[in-house]
């Protein structure tokens, strides 16, 4: 079915340009809005079909023949068929030969076959260059031109210049070619569009763990305990002074556990005398998550500001103020000004400011638009070096908040300390074991260090 001209189509390329033809086998979703969108980009669509009379909803301008016709259009062919019905190819294997077959597939299951489906169609078709590619974007983000979520497109393929030609489409119809090399790289690619998240599981999981373990533990020790010695309702607690309590010292812990993998690893080459080996799996791993996790201690800090906020408008926070007032004046008993708590009271919310302010800066310098714009030192220096003085500004907020009654037996229920006290012990510990440690550092391992960012910025942010 021929469809009408292409005159009339919206050109980006220069169209004095002759642009060449493109086959698409396949008229299923991915091939009808990924032929619609090459048309616009001033390409000659042609579609392989089982049924070319029967296709609908074709764009305007692509002409549709049957498989074996529209191989013979183009050295191109883009195949948006499922794995499963790689087989009718095998009819066409003359044809095909020393054509650019390009596989788009992906799977419903991570390593649901033994070899990719790229590999698969190499053994299919010998005698074609096989290229991966477009896997990762949809046929939505296709058509609705959605594209800022899924502008990189990872190509890989045996055949340099099949590649190259490939990737010279990716980046004509302004989509970023990401060369992943060899075609033994489309496992992983093909791998990548059923990947939930998989660098948030880890952080997510252990704030999850940290959220519900401090809960549990601060309605021990504020709820049940006054319940049980005093009869008295303090439920409601659980509404805003137990989160936060809880909230910040997730974003306290999450915080610290963004800088102890770095000194682990530090201590790791000391033990090892070289910095030579890889690091256990564990801590590999540890270390690419890191800027997950930091973000989410940040999303915690929010919180925590936001429910400090709100403590001046809590009736139980009036009602308090209010009664001691009453009591005060009916004991006439005067209650002088101490500059020594002002003092205290003072520097634990300042600090915490500043604490909070380098947190944003931290946050703000992880986004792909700022730390593009920044060379590897400074980015390093914001991420490191102020990361640490964040670090020690919250931990120095917590530790002032702490003030006299720190380690006094009388806070003590049930012999559990105060929430923020066993807070305090992964802080406090990286903060000294990095001062103990940088000073006996690698001369040279901060080359190294660019290992683990750049391992993990093909990771889609
Ligand atoms: C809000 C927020 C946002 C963040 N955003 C990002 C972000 O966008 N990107 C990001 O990457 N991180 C981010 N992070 C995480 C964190 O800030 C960085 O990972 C930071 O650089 C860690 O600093 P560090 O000094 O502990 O570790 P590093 O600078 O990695 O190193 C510490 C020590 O570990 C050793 N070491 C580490 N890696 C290696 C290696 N590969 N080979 C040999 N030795 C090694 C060295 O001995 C080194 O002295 C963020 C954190 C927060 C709180
Ligand atoms: N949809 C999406 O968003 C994305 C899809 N992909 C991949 O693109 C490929 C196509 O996906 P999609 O377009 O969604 O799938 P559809 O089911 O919509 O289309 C598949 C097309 O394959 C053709 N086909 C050839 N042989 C057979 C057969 N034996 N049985 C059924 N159909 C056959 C059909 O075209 P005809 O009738 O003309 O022969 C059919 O329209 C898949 O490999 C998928 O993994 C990749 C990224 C995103
Ligand atoms: C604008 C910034 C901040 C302000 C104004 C602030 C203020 C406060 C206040 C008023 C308290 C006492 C809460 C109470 O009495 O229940 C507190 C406690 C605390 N803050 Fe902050 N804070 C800030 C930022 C931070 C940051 C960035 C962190 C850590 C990442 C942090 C960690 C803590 C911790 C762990 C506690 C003790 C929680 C407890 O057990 O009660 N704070 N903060
Ligand atoms: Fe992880």
């Amino acid at each position: 079915m021929e469809k009408t001209s292409a005159d009339s189509l919206p050109l980006t390329v220069n169209s004095s340009e002759k642009q060449e033809t493109v086959c698409i086998f396949g008229t299923g979703d991915f091939g009808r809005s990924l032929g619609l969108k090459m048309l616009q980009c001033g390409y000659s669509i042609v579609f392989g079909s089982r049924n070319p009379r029967m296709s609908s909803l074709l764009p305007n301008g692509a002409e549709v023949l049957s498989y074996s016709e529209a191989a013979q259009k183009s050295d191109i062919i883009i195949l948006a068929v499922h794995r499963e019905h790689y087989d009718f190819l095998t009819e066409l294997t003359e044809l095909l030969n020393g054509k650019i077959l390009v596989d788009i597939s992906n799977n419903l299951k991570i390593n649901q076959y033994p070899e990719s489906n790229a590999e698969y169609l190499a053994q299919l078709v010998p005698g074609a260059h096989v290229v991966k590619a477009f896997n990762t974007i949809s046929a939505w983000a296709l058509q609705s031109g959605a594209l800022d979520a899924s502008r990189q497109v990872f190509v890989c393929g045996n055949d340099s210049k099949a590649k190259q030609r490939v990737m010279d489409i990716v980046r004509t119809l302004g989509l970023t070619p990401l060369d992943q090399g060899s075609l033994i790289a489309a496992k992983e690619i093909e791998n990548y569009p059923l990947q939930l998240f998989p660098m948030w599981k880890f952080p997510f999981y252990l704030s999850a763990i940290l959220c519900v373990f401090f809960f549990f533990y601060c309605v021990i020790r504020e709820v049940i305990y006054p319940y049980v010695y005093e009869k008295k309702d303090s439920t409601f607690r659980m509404a805003i002074s137990i989160p936060n309590r809880v909230f910040p010292i997730a974003a306290l812990t999450l915080l610290a556990l963004v800088y102890l993998p770095g000194v682990i690893a530090a201590v790791l080459q000391l033990y090892r005398g070289t910095k030579y080996r890889r690091f256990p799996d564990w801590l590999d791993h540890w270390m690419l998550c890191r800027k997950q996790l930091g973000l989410i201690a940040l999303g915690f800090a929010f919180l925590h500001v936001i429910y400090t906020l709100v403590i001046p408008i809590r009736y139980y926070v009036r009602w308090t103020l209010r009664n001691m007032t009453i009591t005060q004046a009916t004991a006439k008993k005067e209650n002088p000004f101490s500059t020594t708590t002002a003092w205290l009271n003072d520097s634990y919310i300042s600090l915490g400011i500043l604490g909070f302010f380098l947190f944003v800066l931290l946050g703000i310098t992880s986004l792909p638009s700022v730390s593009n714009a920044v060379n590897w030192r400074e980015f390093r220096f914001v991420q490191s070096k102020l990361g640490y003085l964040t670090l020690i500004l919250c931990t120095a907020h917590t530790l002032v908040y702490g003030g006299k009654r720190f380690l006094s037996p009388s806070i003590l229920k049930w012999y559990l300390p105060s929430a923020y006290v066993i807070a305090l012990i992964i802080p406090c510990t990286v903060a000294i074991s990095k001062m103990t440690f940088c000073r006996i550092s690698f001369p040279g391992s901060c080359m190294e260090l660019k290992e683990p960012y750049a391992r993990s910025s093909h990771i889609p942010k």
